[in-house]
């Protein structure tokens, strides 16, 4: 699947940009605050609907303007053209000239994965991220994922109601089953999805690091062994307590450990750093192994952080990814030496996009 081109309307900094960008890898560089991370916030929010940094989406509208618009022409089985304006209360999206509502959709024509600055939070941040990060894999390689993850949902918030409504045990009990049955599958669903990633992710690891024992592991957020039924009735006093459901999936942890202990205890920030990267790496490899098909990936400021050696290690890992990459650095020397042949270099200035022979 490859984004062929890009049509901005004020957005960030960009007034208008017109792009074809590269099929394999695009190199983008550019000074500071010239708007090579606004570029690849586009292209994100084209297939997320949200940007990988800030919540608030109209922040993104360029400074004096009242919408933004993005198009995207995408080829995958065939040609798409994904189009959305955002105003400040208001979003419309297009896919080939009909309107789309669900963002499920969206999500299911343009996969897109980032490996921005942020991207450490996969390890020294809360669950939550690795559990997102997780559905997100599951979202497209299991048809009946999204199902499933709603129910739950839906499930948990009316237990989680009852008991902040101090309705009685009974009446909280009612809600167990649901719960139980939505979260048993969800675990499942999860379990499958961490199986097909901890190789790929173990193995990329270790050669990004240069270390043995990373070992990925999942922990589904209840007491192991104990059907999720039995763990909310055991609980249930307790969760009255607290004010909320304690056991289930919303709980559950996606471990990683090296040597034994915590990633993020044992190993030095740019280690962290590849670690993170090798997660949403593997993450796009096993989408690619289940779909046939591949996840476009941006990387942001890839050198930052990084010395030579495992900058270089990284630029291999992700040449293992088929689909099409998105790289920004500040020297584009230092980009093209990590880059393929044949991938494309653009400048970034003035608002533009200069095409520069790499
Ligand atoms: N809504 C907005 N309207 C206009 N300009 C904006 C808006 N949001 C951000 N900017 C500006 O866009 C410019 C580009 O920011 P961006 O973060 O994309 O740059 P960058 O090239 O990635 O920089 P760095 O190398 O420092 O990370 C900045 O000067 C920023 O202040």
């Amino acid at each position: 699947m490859t984004l062929t081109r890009l049509r901005l309307r004020d957005f960030r900094c960009f007034e208008q940009l017109d792009w074809y960008p590269g099929e394999r890898w695009t190199l983008i560089s550019g000074e500071n605050a010239s708007g090579k991370t606004s570029l690849l916030e586009a292209i994100f929010f084209l297939g997320r609907g949200r940007s990988f940094r800030t919540a608030r989406n109209e922040k993104l509208i360029r400074t004096g303007a009242q919408a933004f618009e993005l198009v995207g022409d995408i080829h995958s089985d065939r040609n798409h053209r994904l189009g959305v304006r955002r105003a400040a209360r208001e979003s419309r999206w297009r896919l080939d000239g009909r309107d789309l509502r669900r963002m499920a959709d969206i999500a299911n024509v343009f996969p897109v994965l980032s490996i921005d600055t942020g991207a450490q939070v996969m390890i020294e941040g809360g669950p939550e991220n690795r559990r997102r990060f997780l559905d997100w894999g599951l979202f497209h390689v299991e048809q009946g994922f999204m199902q499933v993850w709603r129910r739950y949902r839906q499930a948990l918030a009316q237990r989680n109601g009852a008991i902040r409504g101090r309705l009685n045990e009974r009446a909280i009990a009612t809600w167990d089953q649901a719960v139980a049955d939505a979260g048993e599958q969800l675990d499942a669903c999860r379990q499958r999805q961490v199986r097909r990633l901890a190789g790929v992710f173990e193995s990329m690891a270790a050669s990004a690091l240069g270390v043995d024992g990373v070992v990925l592991s999942y922990q589904s957020g209840w007491k192991e062994g104990l059907p999720l039924a039995e763990a909310l009735q055991r609980n249930r006093a307790s969760d009255i307590r607290m004010g909320h459901t304690l056991s289930g999936p919303h709980r559950a942890e996606l471990q990683i450990r090296v040597k034994g202990a915590p990633a993020r205890e044992r190993v030095s920030r740019g280690q962290q750093k590849m670690l993170a990267a090798c997660l949403l790496l593997s993450g796009a490899r096993v989408f690619e192994e289940e779909r046939q098909r591949g996840v476009v990936v941006l990387v942001d400021d890839l050198p930052s952080e990084l010395d030579r050696v495992h900058a270089a290690r990284f630029a291999e890992l992700l040449a293992t990814v088929q689909g099409q990459c998105f790289i920004t650095g500040i020297e584009s020397e230092r980009l093209v030496s990590l880059a393929p042949e044949g991938s494309t270099l653009f400048h970034v200035e003035q608002g533009g996009l200069v095409p520069v022979q790499a």
